[in-house]
């Protein structure tokens, strides 16, 4: 197991990856008062390494460089931008199997997941590279004989940018890239329990020849802090988050102040329907996709397993046979489907859900208990008759439990699907046509996925409806958040 930096360090082909100082203005830096906070694995608890603990002042500071910076980032051609972001790009494929290491070592995903996050993380890089080169501005007929209108979008100025833990190096490109491309100054503060995969990013932003100030990683465990200089600093004008419902609203509230444009992706809630003329094989691999991708732990898996009625006992046979072939270890190690939780909070979530589901009738199919390995392992878990009435309905488990609710009809499935303050992703799989165009239509969602369990890429908006959030991730959409939109009318 990890317990020391030297430990992880050993295992890097490239050890000057692992930065343990936070990244401001073009300069390593300990916290201004030399406060410090620890990096833990996940599997264990132990210590990786600690790093500093910023507050709001050396926030401020990088907020202030990235300002500095942003005017001769954005009078870069669009080219000139994108051939740094493409250096970006090529490092972090290079060094991917670095970064994936660190990636597990702080989060706990199994080293061949960890591994296609840094390629998904690079590909918003590479994308919002070429859609920089795509800005593209309109002339409007005048609607006099001597005015001539035009319309440019301009870079919003300096953007931040607050993310979880169980995408660390995802999350941030997904919104530095479309930033970066723009001509925006950017201000990145990862979650505490992984800011060493942004640590690494910026090692390779600063190889790739990205100006001094332009991009900033703010190491802090005082979120509150620093998502409050975020949205109170008049020099931020706009503030992407990644994280749950509840924090996004406090950060609206806080962000409203200053009219301040905001990017929110939030919680799920993800329907995953099962109809009687699906491919039940089929149904059973999008399944434990969808469930059970990075433990669960996903905005974005099943939280809720809709059957129909009349395949609902072949296919809870089929989805205990494969989750009880799932394989439960240490991350780094070979072989591995699922590795721990985040923390204790996270486990005590899970069993809470399974409790709750016992206590209203349910039962448990398989798994329902800690995992011998012990920590924060977790038996991967299906759970049946479940009911509207039960917390797994309403509340995200974020965790390896897949709940299967029982349905009659496709206008019951809709709308239990729809029962829910969330709307971000919901999967089905069906054949026939006409139930096909009916339910993708019916689902109150900003992604469906139609037999597939996995939906994310790059080329293609990520987001959610109701409270899942606001704006659009990804594709040739994702950049609009960091512009400005300006009309010009000239008299001639
Ligand atoms: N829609 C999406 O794409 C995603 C949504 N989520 C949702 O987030 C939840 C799980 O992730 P989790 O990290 O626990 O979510 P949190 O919302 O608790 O944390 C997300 C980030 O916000 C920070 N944060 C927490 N409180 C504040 C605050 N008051 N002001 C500023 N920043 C704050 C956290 O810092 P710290 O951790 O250091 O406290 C972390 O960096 C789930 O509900 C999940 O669905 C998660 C990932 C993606
Ligand atoms: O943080 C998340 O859960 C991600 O948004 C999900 S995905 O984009 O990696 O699918």
């Amino acid at each position: 197991m990890l317990d020391s930096v030297t430990d992880l360090r050993s295992l890097l082909k490239d050890p000057a990856l692992l930065a343990t100082r936070a990244y401001i203005a073009g300069e390593w830096v300990e916290a201004d008062d030399g406060a410090t906070f620890d990096v833990r694995n996940p599997a264990r608890g132990d210590v990786i390494c600690s790093v500093p603990d910023l507050s709001r002042a050396e926030a401020a500071r990088a907020i202030a460089a990235a300002e500095g910076a942003q005017k001769e980032w954005a009078a870069r051609t669009a080219k000139e931008r994108a051939n740094i972001l493409r250096t970006w790009f090529n490092l972090m494929m290079e060094n991917q199997d670095d970064l994936a290491r660190i990636l597990t070592a702080e989060m706990g995903k199994p080293l061949t997941e960890a591994k296609g996050e840094i390629a998904y993380g690079a590909s918003f890089i590479e994308w919002f590279a070429e859609e920089g080169k795509r800005i593209y501005g309109e002339t409007i007929p005048g609607h006099m004989p001597d005015k001539r209108l035009t319309v440019i979008r301009q870079p919003i100025g300096v953007a931040a940018s607050i993310t979880p833990w169980n995408f660390p190096n995802a999350m941030i490109t997904r919104k530095c890239g479309p930033a970066l491309a723009a001509g925006c100054g950017f201000v990145a503060r990862p979650a505490a329990e992984t800011p060493l995969s942004a640590l690494a990013l910026a090692v390779l932003a600063e190889r790739a020849g990205l100006p001094r100030g332009i991009f900033s990683v703010i190491t802090s465990s005082r979120s509150s802090d620093i998502g409050k200089e975020f949205c109170e600093n008049p020099t931020v004008r706009k503030l992407s988050f990644t994280g749950s419902t509840e924090v996004g609203r406090i950060l609206l509230r806080q962000a409203a102040d200053q009219i301040m444009k905001c990017s929110m992706e939030l919680g799920g809630n993800a329907p995953f329907i099962v109809f009687d003329d699906a491919d039940l094989d089929e149904a059973v691999k999008g399944a434990m996709a969808s469930k059970f991708r990075n433990n669960g732990q996903t905005c974005v898996c099943a939280n809720r397993i809709y059957v129909q009625a009349g395949v609902y006992d072949a296919f809870a046979e089929k989805l205990a046979a494969a989750v009880d072939k799932m394989r439960v270890g240490d991350g780094l190690k070979d072989g591995v489907d699922a590795g721990p939780l985040i923390n204790e909070d996270a486990v005590g979530k899970v069993e809470q859900h399974i409790q709750d589901v016992l206590d209203h009738g349910g039962q448990v199919l398989t798994g329902g208990k800690r995992h011998d390995l012990g920590g924060t392992f977790f038996q991967p878990t299906v759970v049946t008759g479940v009911t509207q009435k039960m917390r797994v309905a309403h509340e995200e488990t974020f965790g390896p439990l897949a709940p299967l609710f029982r349905f009659e009809t496709e206008e019951e499935a809709i709308r239990l699907a729809n029962d829910t303050i969330f709307g971000l992703a919901a999967y089905f799989y069906a054949r026939d046509i006409g139930r096909v165009t009916r339910v993708q239509e019916g689902l109150e969602y900003g992604i469906v996925g139609v037999n597939t369990g996995i939906i994310s890429t790059e080329v293609a908006p990520f987001g959610g409806v109701k409270q899942s959030g606001l704006g659009r991730e990804g594709s040739r959409h994702g950049i609009e958040d960091y512009l400005e939109m300006k009309y010009i009318c000239t008299s001639i």
